[in-house]
């Protein structure tokens, strides 16, 4: 179990009160440096007795230790440990609830049948209809295979899908998007396409989540081909936004130009290849791709064909090697790979000033105790550290935008602007090594990346409707 530090878990234990008293579990747990601040009696007994225990903890290794001492206990039975953190997840984190009630005979016979009919038939007479006289107008779907979740791997649907409640969560909370988290027990490429083809009439848009690299491209690219709807993979597009326009802000820190820089991107999987194309078309010149196998270079012929047009575009001097070697003289390091693969040795040998954004989750390539003092800018993906550099910043507001402009598609002038106004919404007098990026919960990231995104879905002709703040205006 993955714990917080000064953390509280939850012992639920059975007594056979013939063998142990409760007295000798309580010594015990705070000889094993546990606070019992809680208790609850589940089900009282005379003879056994089950209990949950509510106990904190200053350091997360002293539950396992813990937990141990209470299982050797005779007359102690530890039916599970749980943290807050589980807790939180008992029964998922998301619910649908209607948007009006139904009391009465006539409110019944407005939402659904007879008077539901009529409004079925005017849809079927006009399909466009679907996007405002149904849940469409606001509800996407998040769609995984659990192939790449998070930096955990194919870890499985099931176990996908809280991440994607997750995710659900954040476009309700941050942008008001309806949200629906769809697991699929399927990695078959031709599965996915034709299961996310027939879900369609039901979404206004799809977000693609944690699917590999490289069969998300080929998802992504025929989703995009047949459907009238955003399909955006946020591995991909989110993190390159997001990526952009940090890399904007940490620029103007170190006070070098985009297209002099070295960087070296590590993993060149779906996050990867997305934020590398962002670069090249932002104006970087000389990047180096890395994955498991060292530098990707133009003299082996790969099995993934998303890597030999790689190798075409990126690595101008067609370096080899494994990652030590190539960070050599570079001032950027982009990580959207695993954790713990660069080391202080390897950051030692860039350039002055380097920036550092190890993405990966949920934990970076480089701790920031590893990357110590020399590193000038340093990022992460995560929220307990300054500079959280996270897909969440692009996805809600891109998605608020898209669906505000009923929009067919997310075009790469919507990412491009939106980018832009991330980077914006930090001002100059605010703009350090620790701020490079606002936070998650600054209010004007979400109105400001949809309004960027309506404004060039307009522009880029693919907005089906004019949002009422757009219109008359000079
Ligand atoms: N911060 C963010 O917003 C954000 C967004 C997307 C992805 N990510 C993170 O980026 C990582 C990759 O995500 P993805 O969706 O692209 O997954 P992916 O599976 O498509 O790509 C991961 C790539 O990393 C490579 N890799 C594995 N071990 C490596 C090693 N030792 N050295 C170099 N490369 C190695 C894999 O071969 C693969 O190509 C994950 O950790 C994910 O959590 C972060
Ligand atoms: O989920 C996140 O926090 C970011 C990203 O989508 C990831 O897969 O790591
Ligand atoms: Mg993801």
């Amino acid at each position: 179990m993955r714990l917080e530090s000064g953390t509280s878990v939850i012992l639920r234990v059975e007594m056979d009160k013939q063998v142990v008293t409760f007295g000798e579990l309580v010594s015990l747990i705070g000889r094993q440096g546990g606070d019992i601040v809680a208790i609850d009696v589940i089900q009282p007994g005379r003879k056994t007795e089950i209990r949950d225990l509510t106990v904190s903890v200053a350091e997360p290794s002293i539950v396992e230790t813990m937990a141990s001492a209470v299982r050797e206990m005779k007359g102690i039975h530890l039916v599970n440990v749980s943290d807050r953190t589980f807790l939180l997840h008992l029964g998922g984190k998301i619910q649908i609830r209607s948007k009006v009630p139904i009391k009465n005979r006539d409110d019944l016979s407005r939402v659904y049948t007879p008077g539901v009919a009529n409004v079925c038939l005017a849809i079927r007479d006009d399909i466009n209809k679907s996007h405002s006289l149904t849940i469409r107008r606001n509800t996407i779907a998040v769609v995984s295979d659990g192939t790449a979740v998070l930096g955990l791997g194919d870890i499985g649907p099931h176990a996908a899908m809280p991440v994607m409640e997750g995710k659900a969560m954040l476009f309700k909370e941050l942008a008001g998007v309806d949200a629906f988290p769809i697991c699929l027990d399927t990695k078959n490429t031709e599965e996915i396409i034709a299961i996310v083809q027939a879900l369609a009439p039901t979404f206004g848009g799809i977000n693609l989540e944690d699917i590999s690299s490289p069969r998300c491209f080929e998802i992504e690219r025929r989703l995009k081909e047949t459907l009238d709807i955003p399909v955006f993979h946020d591995d991909q597009h989110g993190t390159a936004v997001v990526l952009l326009a940090g890399l904007i802000n940490a620029l103007k820190i170190v006070g070098k130009d985009i297209r002099d820089i070295k960087i070296v991107v590590c993993g060149i999987g779906a996050a990867g290849i997305a934020c590398t194309r962002m670069l090249l078309a932002a104006g970087v010149t000389r990047l180096v791709g890395v994955d498991k196998e060292g530098a990707i270079h133009r003299d082996i012929r790969y099995d993934n064909e998303v890597w030999n047009e790689y190798a075409r575009v990126t690595n101008p001097d067609n370096e080899k090697g494994r990652l030590a070697e190539v960070i050599e003289g570079a001032d950027v390091f982009i990580g959207l790979s695993r954790p713990r693969l660069l080391s202080n040795e390897d950051v030692r040998k860039m350039n002055p000033d380097p920036i550092v954004f190890a993405m990966a989750n949920p934990d970076p390539e480089i701790s920031p105790e590893e990357a110590g003092s020399y590193v000038r800018v340093y990022a992460t993906g995560r929220s307990d550290f300054p500079n959280q550099l996270n897909n969440v910043l692009a996805f809600p507001g891109i998605f608020r935008g898209a669906l505000d402009a009923r929009a067919t598609a997310i075009t790469e002038a919507m990412k491009l602007a939106a980018a832009q106004a991330i980077a914006s919404i930090v001002t100059p007098e605010e703009l350090n090594e620790e701020y490079i990026i606002p936070s998650v919960f600054n209010d004007k990231v979400v109105p400001a990346v949809r309004r960027a995104v309506v404004q060039k879905a307009i522009n880029d002709g693919v907005a089906r409707k004019v949002p009422s703040d757009f219109r008359n205006l000079d």
